[in-house]
């Protein structure tokens, strides 16, 4: 599996520990950085931009990716068409968006999670394979949503 890791300046160092932990384990392949690479204040859009890139590209698998609260940037990410982010503070948030909506970014807050709870919330949401059935008559409708967003 490979993967990408993207954040803005407050959730740099999360992504660093994120990285590192990724970067350890013998089933993840390759796990690509696309910044920000310093703590100098930038804006979470910018990296969402390129973590889902590489994702709707397939150069990669999966994206995680940081800011301060982790909202910000998965707001950011699920404005982008097939891209389907969670924000995580917890495992079974993590587990049950992989197994019911088949995320592909997984976003989390280094102002709210400790580096041990997100390395958990991470080792879940990868365990995790998606349960098909009739969830994807959900994410179908999503799809529908992103090809025809205007509300009557
Ligand atoms: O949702 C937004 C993120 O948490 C940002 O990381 C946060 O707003 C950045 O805040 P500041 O510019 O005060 O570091």
């Amino acid at each position: 599996m490979k993967i990408v890791v993207a954040s803005d300046h407050a959730g740099l160092c999360l992504k660093k520990e994120i990285l590192a932990y990724l970067e350890a384990r013998s089933d993840i392949k390759e796990v690509i950085d696309v910044g920000t690479y310093s703590e100098a204040r930038t804006h979470y859009p910018i990296y969402a931009r390129k973590a889902a890139a590489k994702v709707l590209t397939g150069e990669v698998d999966k994206a995680v990716i940081m800011c301060g609260t982790g909202i910000g940037i998965s707001i950011a990410a699920n404005k982008i068409k097939g891209i389907r982010a969670c924000a995580c503070s917890e495992p079974y948030s993590a587990m049950f968006s992989a197994l019911h909506n088949n995320t592909n970014v997984l976003a989390m807050g280094s102002r709210v999670v400790g580096v041990e709870l997100a390395k958990m919330i991470v080792d879940h949401w990868l365990k995790t394979a998606y349960e098909g059935g009739r969830h994807q008559i959900r994410l179908d409708m999503i799809s529908d949503l992103e090809n025809n967003s205007t509300i009557e």
